[in-house]
């Protein structure tokens, strides 16, 4: 029988519902485990202490499929001992019930359910209780809280801890990879972090101004981990992704995986732009409307007094010239964000 690592995804989606924990070695080097479905923990064998501790997230939106086919050929290439592995790395696959169905998700969005400041796996589903009462989504995002909180918890004081949670956007965008940077709370931006992205072919970054609910959040807050939400294209359903287009980011995480120091270009030569969130707009009404078409890009922008988006009793018009709208959709829950807007901002 061939190794679940050599093709974790869909060693994943066959066994999900019946997981068993595994472990085991490659070659000498290497140690790995699996104790929940989908996350799987690759930690060289070492006498020095490795000096990152590296989360890959992928699939927290289930038919976001380029970030997790790239996962999935990373963990191929570690298994067959294709690349090395010098730091702790995590593995998450995030909502795998949601792939198999090729939806972004099955009962709600997974993705804003990581607060940092919400109950904890231990102390939620220890009472049974509380199990029955939550949906697939609560549920997941309880387990990679969990996996995510022993991860961080347990590393050294010296050891740099990264988490880029990679995605693919829905509407096409005029700026086809970005990062969003989540609210730092007057921690200091890190240039390295951007130059890194930069060389992933990522050289549109924005701000955030304010706390989230996002799993990058979630790990950049609790932790202060160098934490991303990373945006690599389009959605595209599994086998339809070019993947050409992500050439440099594969390149780019098996530097990160196996180099103890990467090399990064100038900050002066990496073709950055730089966004500040200007407005986060909430539908808040069932009648909630874009004023936009459908098909239009995100980043496209807009003029000052442009309305943007309308429902019962509130208008939302664009503040300057130039703001841009990123993720609208009008079809999310009530309460939670429907668009974006950016303006062009520096460091
Ligand atoms: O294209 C879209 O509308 C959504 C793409 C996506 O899943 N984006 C993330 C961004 C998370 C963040 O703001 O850090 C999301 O909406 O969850
Ligand atoms: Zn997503």
């Amino acid at each position: 029988m061939n190794s679940p690592l050599s093709d974790y995804l869909s060693y994943s989606l066959q066994h999900y519902t019946q997981w068993k924990a595994f472990s085991g070695t490659i070659g000498s080097a290497i140690a790995f485990k699996s104790e929940v479905p989908g996350v799987l923990l690759i930690t060289p064998i070492a006498e020095q202490t490795p000096c990152k501790r590296i989360i890959l997230s992928c699939g927290i939106h289930g038919n976001e499929t380029a970030p997790i086919e790239i996962c999935n050929a990373l963990i191929r290439d570690i298994y067959e001992e294709k690349l090395s592995c010098q730091h702790e790395l995590m593995f998450v696959f995030g909502n795998l019930p949601a792939m198999q169905i090729a939806k972004r998700f099955v009962d709600e969005n997974l993705n804003r359910l990581f607060d940092p400041e919400a109950s904890t796996l231990s102390g939620l589903l220890e009472e049974e209780a509380n199990q029955d009462m939550l949906n697939l989504e609560e549920h997941r995002a309880l387990v990679l809280k969990h996996a995510v909180d022993n991860f961080f918890s347990n590393a050294s004081s010296e050891q740099q801890l990264i988490h880029y949670d990679l995605h693919t956007a829905i509407r096409p965008s005029k700026n086809e990879k970005f990062a969003v940077y989540p609210y730092l709370h007057g921690r200091p931006y890190c240039k390295e972090q951007l130059q890194f992205l930069s060389d992933c072919g990522v050289n549109t970054i924005l701000l955030s101004q304010t706390p989230a609910t996002t799993f990058s959040y979630y790990s950049s807050r609790k932790f202060g981990a160098h934490a991303f939400t990373v945006e690599l294209g389009k959605v595209k359903p599994f086998g339809e992704n070019d993947m050409a287009s992500f050439t440099a980011v594969t390149h780019m995480l098996a530097q990160l995986i196996k180099k103890e120091a990467v090399r990064i270009s100038k900050y002066e030569d990496c073709p950055l732009e730089i966004f500040t969130v200007n407005q986060v707009i909430n539908k808040t009404k069932d009648d909630f409307s874009l004023h936009f078409s459908d098909d239009a890009a995100n980043f496209t922008a807009f003029k000052k007094g442009e309305v943007l988006a309308s429902e019962s009793g509130a208008e939302y018009c664009a503040e300057y010239d130039g703001e841009a709208i990123v993720f609208p959709n009008a079809q999310v829950a009530l309460g939670q964000r429907a668009l974006l807007t950016v303006i062009p901002c520096e460091l």
